[in-house]
């Protein structure tokens, strides 16, 4: 049996003990009281971080080109910058698909052919611009391949569709009736005027593509492939990826010339096309992005396009050791019509929710239905959201998006009154369109929430990191003090 005092600590000094030997005793005493204070602290340190939420749920919803995925990249960027820079280079190709879509999205909307085309019947009206823009698209005829190339690698995807001469493909793929889901479009507003139209994204460039099982295994190969084992990509592979960087290379004086030219940008005005606005634009830096040693930046990454297919998880662990939380998870969903029924999966499980509103889109008609105005499907899908009785405890965030195209628009003349005609005679100035739509979120959270529910309103642009990252500094302390209360630690 164990003497009771064994357990006494520090032991007694031995009954005859030198000065060498005490010294000695004192010194070991010393560092052993260090290491045990070292492992309390460690332990304490480990209960406080138990406390904490290992986990904060948000779920980002809104319409389809709101912006949702763009924020999660926000996200990623603000609490895992070296993750985020470590999948920079698998961008790289979505990039391009983005790029050579305009490319070939000019060429088929102009029906520019090769001079081939027209060997027996020159059409008599043809000026020598247009006889220079021919050989230009006899010089890009392998962007037609290198979409298809990309396309197939990047999402799986099948090669789309020969271009019409008036619609971009992807416009085709979308469906044009509703499944029986509450967030289905009515259309509300009187918008489907000749000026929606003219915006109409799915007549001009949908420069998007199918993310999904295909998106998630291709980045899965670029990490691999960017890891220390080059043998990830297949000769076959690394010969396809040669080979459609070596005809961007070469194409790239030429593409910058198709956009230079004036009776391109001629073209598009008549048709109303204004790719400028549109997703996935990078023809103005084409000499950049098509360089061999390219990678992409942050800022081309959270301007390149993908459309997102079906929720997806992310996971997004936190890179500074002061992040209240281990990780934040974060579900991103697709916000076609179609893809709206899988929302209501993730009701019960997060504690807040994202909203984006792209407000720009107050003239713009649904891709998928062009009946319908996309500001009148935000504010019905907006309702709908807070009206959702599972939804009651869920914080809300809203975020007014796209504010620097609203601003272009309305400061290029466009009159937010005749598309809002409630809107009235109210200067047609950016300041007071946005407070419009602003009270105008707020006015239905307050009506129809099922309980008074107070929101985080906020006006952004995504693809300015500066000024998102603000916004999520002053959001996070929100979602953090949610997350902590739904998990009972507060
Ligand atoms: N100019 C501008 N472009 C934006 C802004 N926010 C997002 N975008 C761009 O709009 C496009 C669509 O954004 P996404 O984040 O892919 O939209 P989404 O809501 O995820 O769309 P789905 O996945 O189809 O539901 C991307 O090319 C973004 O770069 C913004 O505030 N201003
Ligand atoms: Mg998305």
């Amino acid at each position: 049996m164990l003497s009771p005092r064994r357990n006494v600590w520090p032991p007694p000094p031995p009954a005859q003990e030198s000065d060498h030997e005490k010294l000695a005793r004192l010194d070991a005493e010393r560092e052993a009281k260090r290491v045990s204070n070292a492992i309390d602290d460690a332990l304490a340190a480990e209960r406080e971080q138990r406390k904490r939420p290992s986990n904060a749920k948000i779920l980002l919803l809104g319409q389809a080109e709101s912006g949702k995925s763009t924020i999660l990249k926000n996200f990623q960027l603000h609490f895992a910058p070296k993750a985020f820079q470590a999948e920079a280079e698998a961008w790289r190709p979505v990039i391009h698909l983005n790029l050579v879509r305009s490319v070939n999205f000019i060429l088929g909307l102009l029906d520019i052919r090769h001079p081939s085309t027209y060997a027996h019947a020159r059409p008599a009206s043809a000026s020598p611009e247009s006889g220079a823009l021919r050989l230009l698209s006899l010089s890009l005829a392998p962007l037609r391949q290198v979409e298809e190339t990309l396309a197939a690698r990047i999402a799986g995807a099948s090669p789309p569709p020969p271009h019409p001469s008036n619609s971009y493909p992807n416009s085709n793929s979308y469906p044009n009736s509703y499944p029986n889901s509450p967030y289905a479009p009515e259309n509300e507003f009187d918008a489907a005027d000749d000026d929606a139209l003219r915006y109409d994204p799915a007549n001009a460039a949908e420069i998007a593509l199918r993310s999904g099982a295909g998106w998630a295994a291709f980045l899965r190969f670029r990490r691999s492939s960017s890891s220390t084992s080059p043998s990830a990509l297949s000769s076959a592979e690394k010969a396809e990826e040669l080979q459609t960087r070596r005809i961007l290379a070469a194409c790239a004086g030429d593409i910058a010339r198709l956009w230079a030219s004036a009776e391109v940008q001629r073209g598009l005005r008549a048709r109303g096309v204004r790719l400028r606005e549109q997703s996935g634009f990078f023809l103005d830096e084409v000499e950049r992005v098509c360089r061999d040693e390219y990678v992409p930046t942050p800022d081309d990454i959270l301007r390149a396009r993908v459309h997102t297919v079906g929720p997806e998880e992310h996971v997004i662990h936190m890179e500074s050791s002061l992040e209240n939380v281990r990780s934040w998870t974060v579900y991103d969903m697709g916000g076609s019509t179609t893809q709206r029924v899988a929302w209501a999966q993730f009701f019960d499980t997060v504690h807040v929710i994202i909203f984006l509103a792209p407000i720009s889109a107050f003239n713009e008609v649904l891709a998928e239905n062009r009946s319908v105005n996309r500001l009148a499907d935000s504010l019905k899908l907006w309702r709908t959201i807070c009206s959702n009785k599972l939804l009651t405890s869920v914080e809300f965030i809203l975020f007014l998006n796209k504010v620097d195209i609203l601003t272009r628009k309305i400061q290029s003349g466009i009159r937010f009154a005749e598309h809002v005609t409630s809107f009235r005679n109210k200067p047609n100035e950016p300041k007071e369109v946005i407070k419009y739509l602003s009270d105008a979120f707020a006015t239905i959270n307050q009506t129809y929430s099922p309980r008074k529910r107070k929101m985080h309103r906020h006006v952004t642009c995504a693809i300015d990191l500066k000024a998102t990252s603000v916004v999520i500094n002053d959001i996070r302390e929100a979602i953090l003090l949610k997350a902590l209360t739904a998990t009972n630690i507060l």
